[in-house]
């Protein structure tokens, strides 16, 4: 061949270097990859799109994504999305919205996504919060609401009360009458724990180092850890659940340790039924007893008991310290409260269930911590099980449907200066949760804080009785300050699904000086088990 057929040669099919070889291949993939990186824009038959949303898919949101939702929120609009990996994500930012999705057509926003680790590692379809939508779900629910409507609840009202002046009691003796500081985590937890315990065994612990409280809310926090709308990769990458990993041991762990642990409780029960004692009445009983007729399986047992203890603890002791983190920075708000209380009940006796009604100062300091640290600022997400169309967006079937908590708490129309503390903006408001909650004008919903819907928290009433109980006397018995170096952040937080405070000390200093005295009426109750 001449030279200058090589040249055209060349000029036809010019030498590709080693370089450009792979700059091509790699520039190929990433090009195969793009869909994956960035957005899908799905449409329905009729041309209607997903609700807008940021441009990239995210593996995962882990620390604070309230944050990120609050700022896509005023970005997108109330109705926005968000591609997680494959699953699609709608995120519900508006009273309005939330009540036509999730209530109004609640018959199609009402099941749960399969999440691998919750759903199917830990609870195994069950425990009422990982069920579908279904008869199964239908059953369980029904069985655990005998135990907690505001009906039944007048059966242990008075070991509520009892729970309740424990904790305060242990506060005192802790902190030697006021001396020392403390960290109320572990006393809080104790209390939601041994109401939990009631309720579910019959049972309680009686001392606060009882090796029962620390595994109990450990199980809890690590469920916390492990169950957060996107707390795990693996949840949304199929494949990463067919290999062994850190965080599959841990789900397989728990799951393990609730059965051991609450799994042994309810053969303890049984063993007392069949020996013929008098067990008292509780949901490990009713289970056992219903069994047969309700066609219940050891695994539905088992996780059904162990729910109060996973839904009904970290929750409401969360509440609780978020008060006392909160609370020494308001001065004048305790002192407000002090004078309601030095007024109302007077310095003799304590608030108690009867007293709420006329204590609406205190009320609207616990709608507001529960407003302003309300522990799932994403709630527990509920998915579709239908294509539907709102406002002309395509919510496609097996949408999961997000309930931003923090960004409705933070609607400047409904709570003017929304991130001020300011109990004042629910005096007046003289209704429960669960009253407000079905209030026709959404508008005037107190907060979002025990979700929406036919999911919406069973454990409503019990929880707003713990938590009135359990605030209102700390507010009687002590004054509450922070310890001067030690700020306590109320920003950050622990938890990937409910949180808490990062660890912080208090100071509480009695109010009377014959609290030592009333507190030393009671003693702890053992409970034989
Ligand atoms: C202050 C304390 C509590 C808070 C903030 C809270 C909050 C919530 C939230 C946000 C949900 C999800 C609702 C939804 O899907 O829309 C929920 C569900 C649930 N909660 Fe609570 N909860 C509390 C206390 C309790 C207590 C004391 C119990 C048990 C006695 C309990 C048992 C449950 C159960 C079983 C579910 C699942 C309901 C279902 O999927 O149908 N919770 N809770």
């Amino acid at each position: 061949m001449s030279t200058i057929e090589i040249q055209n040669l060349h000029a036809l099919f010019p030498v590709v270097s080693a370089k450009t070889l792979l700059s091509l291949i790699l520039g190929g993939a990433l090009l195969a990859l793009l869909p994956y990186l960035f957005r899908k824009n799905l449409v329905d038959k009729d041309g209607h799109p997903i609700p807008p949303g940021p441009l990239l898919r995210y593996a995962f949101l882990r620390k604070y994504p309230e944050r990120a939702l609050y700022a896509w929120a005023k970005k997108f609009g109330p109705l926005f999305s968000v591609w997680m990996g494959n699953q699609l994500f709608v995120v519900i930012s508006d009273p309005q919205v939330a009540r036509d999705l999730l209530v109004t057509n609640g018959a199609i926003f009402s099941t749960r996504k399969k999440y691998f680790m919750k759903n199917q590692v830990i609870l195994r379809g069950r425990a009422i919060t990982a069920s579908q939508y279904d008869d199964r779900w239908r059953q369980h629910r029904r069985i655990a609401m005998q135990l907690l409507t505001p009906k039944a609840m007048q059966s242990y009202a008075h070991i509520l009360d009892y729970e309740a002046r424990i904790m305060i009691r242990s506060f005192f003796n802790e902190t030697k009458q006021g001396a020392l500081p403390i960290n109320p985590g572990h006393y809080a937890g104790r209390y939601a724990f041994n109401n939990m315990l009631t309720l579910s065994f019959g049972t309680r612990t009686d001392t606060a180092t009882d090796p029962l409280v620390e595994k109990a809310l450990a199980f809890a926090m690590e469920f916390m850890d492990l169950t957060g709308p996107w707390s795990n990769i693996i949840d949304f990458i199929e494949p990463l659940q067919k290999i062994p990993s850190y965080t599959k041991y841990r789900g397989y762990k728990l799951h393990d340790n609730l059965i051991d642990v609450y799994g042994a409780m309810i053969l303890r029960v049984k063993a007392r039924m069949d020996a013929g004692e008098d067990v008292p009445d509780c949901l490990a009983k009713t289970l056992l007893e219903t069994q047969e007729e309700e066609k219940l399986d050891w695994e539905d047992l088992c996780m059904l008991a162990a729910v109060f203890t996973l839904g009904g603890v970290h929750s409401t002791s969360g509440i609780i310290q978020w008060f006392l983190a909160l609370i020494p920075s308001h001065p004048e708000i305790q002192a407000r409260a002090h004078e309601e209380l030095d007024r109302v009940v007077g310095r003799e006796n304590w608030p108690t269930a009867e007293d709420e009604h006329r204590l609406p100062y205190i009320r609207a300091i616990i709608k507001e911590v529960q407003r302003v640290h309300a522990p799932f600022w994403m709630a527990t997400p509920h998915c579709s099980t239908e294509d539907f169309v709102y406002n002309g967006m395509y919510i496609p079937k097996d949408t999961v449907m997000v309930l931003n908590c923090f960004t409705l708490h933070h609607n400047e129309q409904r709570y003017p200066d929304s991130f001020a503390f300011n109990p004042d903006r629910y005096l007046g408001d003289d209704l429960s949760c669960a009253e407000s909650a079905k209030l026709p004008d959404v508008m005037q919903r107190d907060h979002f804080t025990f979700g929406a819907g036919r999911r919406i928290c069973p454990g409503l009433a019990v929880a707003e009785r713990e938590l009135w109980l359990a605030i209102s006397r700390l507010l009687w018995s002590f004054t509450m300050h922070e310890i001067p170096g030690e700020p306590i952040s109320l920003e950050e937080y622990e938890g990937l699904s409910g949180r808490t405070p990062l660890p912080y000390r208090v100071k509480l200093v009695p109010r009377h000086k014959h609290l030592g005295s009333i507190l030393a009426e009671e003693e702890e109750i053992t409970i034989k088990f």
